[in-house]
């Protein structure tokens, strides 16, 4: 995969020399063996024995593991999310409770809730397929993340690719990094917004927001 195939989207210290991006190795890439090293590092901090029986292929698991749960830095949004379209429909399209499984750049724990995606199709009725908006958002949810920027990236690609006449995109999740340690208050939920085009219009807005709070 290209440097080039990417948008430098994950802030300032991608393509940083020695750092994947531009002018660093390939952005994405996943070294494997580099991976299962380091963990077996963090488990003799962590003052555990590496070579006992139970650990021993919990190095290469973990980096199995994260290869899988990292795969969003080796995806385009463009690769999901393919256009069609329909002239018949101008009206708001919304999928609400898109499960967010992503990972807290911070402390590398997971942050777990639900995306509310939605867009009014551009005049010409450039729409996507529903399951690709689902696509869209484990595209960016499978990287370190923080929840505001999956939420703006999600949104921004979708302006870009779609070119709708508006785009929303709610996500609430709970945060381990908040529950497991740290302040310790599990049931907390962060709610984060991005609103584009039209839908930046009260009423607009307003229809969108009633429509994901309804149960
Ligand atoms: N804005 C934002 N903050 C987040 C997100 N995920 C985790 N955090 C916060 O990132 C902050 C990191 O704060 P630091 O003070 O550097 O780290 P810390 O000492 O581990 O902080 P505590 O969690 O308060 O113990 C914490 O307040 C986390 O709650 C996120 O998606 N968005
Ligand atoms: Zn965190």
């Amino acid at each position: 995969m290209t440097d080039a195939a990417f948008r430098p989207d994950h802030g300032p210290e991608h393509g940083r020399p020695g750092y994947p991006g531009p002018g660093g190795p390939g952005y994405g890439d996943f070294d494997e063996k580099r991976a299962e090293s380091a963990v077996r590092e963090l488990l003799i901090a962590v003052g555990e024995d590496p070579d006992r029986d139970g650990l021993l292929d919990t190095p290469a698991r973990v980096a199995r593991a994260y290869k899988e749960i990292f795969a969003g830095l080796r995806q385009r949004p463009e690769d999901v999310l393919t256009t069609t379209f329909d002239l018949g429909h101008d009206e708001m399209v919304l999928v609400k409770d898109i499960e967010v499984l992503s990972t807290c750049e911070h402390h590398l724990v997971p942050f777990v809730g639900s995306a509310h995606v939605g867009y009014i199709p551009s005049h010409d009725g450039k729409i996507t397929g529903l399951s690709k908006l689902a696509r869209l958002v484990d595209v960016y949810a499978r990287r370190p993340q923080v929840q505001e920027r999956l939420t703006t990236q999600i949104a921004d690609s979708l302006m870009e690719i779609l070119e709708p006449r508006g785009v929303i995109v709610v996500i609430e999740c709970e945060h381990m990094c908040m529950t497991m340690r740290g302040v310790r208050k599990p049931g907390a939920k962060t709610l984060t917004s991005a609103v584009r085009g039209q839908l930046r219009d009260p009423a607009t807005r307003a229809e969108a927001m009633s429509l994901i709070k309804a149960r």
